[in-house]
């Protein structure tokens, strides 16, 4: 939730010095949450790993094995990336909303085409094509359940209901923040699908 909230300030760099409260306490109280739960996995992770019990295979083991933990936007040093020259200390923000409209590498990109992906030439598997799940060491790790869960759910929702828009509900999609929302919620109307 915290990487994708979005600080206006980040677009208009020389205004950093404005306060932005709302946005800072939020980070904050979602920090405080997420180190409160990864001291006690950690904590009983060390502990087991104290007993001698052959915790190897286990995710907080690994991560603990390799803890000089690098945020994927930070430079720490100098360093080529793609063919581009990074200095040290830059933030580097992936424009993932540039790399899904690449006419490069999808075909009619700003078109509604689900169908897209039963085409080989669009690997459902590869988490890299979208980065929906971020990438790298940090990438979600709960991508297959997240995949499963949400084609599972659209698969019911498509096959038990049939769906109509609300009369004068138009398709009013835009682009708020780093993800696509809707402008006005949706209102459409369901009914249970009893043919099949
Ligand atoms: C469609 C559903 C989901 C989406 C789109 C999603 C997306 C993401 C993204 C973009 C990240 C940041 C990765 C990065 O920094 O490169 C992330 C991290 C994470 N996600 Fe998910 N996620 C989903 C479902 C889940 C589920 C079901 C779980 C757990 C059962 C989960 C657990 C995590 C965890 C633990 C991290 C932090 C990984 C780390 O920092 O090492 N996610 N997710």
């Amino acid at each position: 939730m915290g990487a994708i909230d979005v600080d206006w300030r980040d677009f208009f760099p020389y205004l950093r010095w404005f306060p932005n409260k709302s946005l800072e306490m939020n980070i904050e109280r979602m920090d405080k949450r997420r180190k409160a739960v990864m001291k006690t996995l950690i904590g009983q992770q060390e502990k087991r790993i104290a007993s001698g019990e052959d915790v190897s295979h286990s995710y907080v083991s690994f991560m603990l094995s390799e803890a000089k933990v690098i945020p994927l936007t930070y430079a720490h040093e100098d360093t080529e990336l793609g063919g581009y020259h990074i200095p040290a200390g830059s933030e580097i923000a992936i424009n993932i909303y540039g790399c899904s409209m690449d006419k490069k590498q999808w075909d009619e990109p700003e078109k509604w085409k689900p169908d897209r992906f039963f085409s080989s030439e669009y690997d459902s598997t590869d988490m890299y094509k979208t980065m929906a799940f971020g990438g790298g060491k940090r990438i979600c790790t709960g991508s297959q359940q997240g995949m499963t869960i949400s084609c599972m759910a659209i698969g019911r929702f498509v096959q038990e209901f049939k769906w109509r828009l609300m009369e004068r509900e138009k398709d009013d999609v835009d682009t708020l923040g780093l993800t696509s929302s809707k402008l006005n919620p949706m209102c459409a109307i369901l009914t249970v699908n009893l043919q099949d």
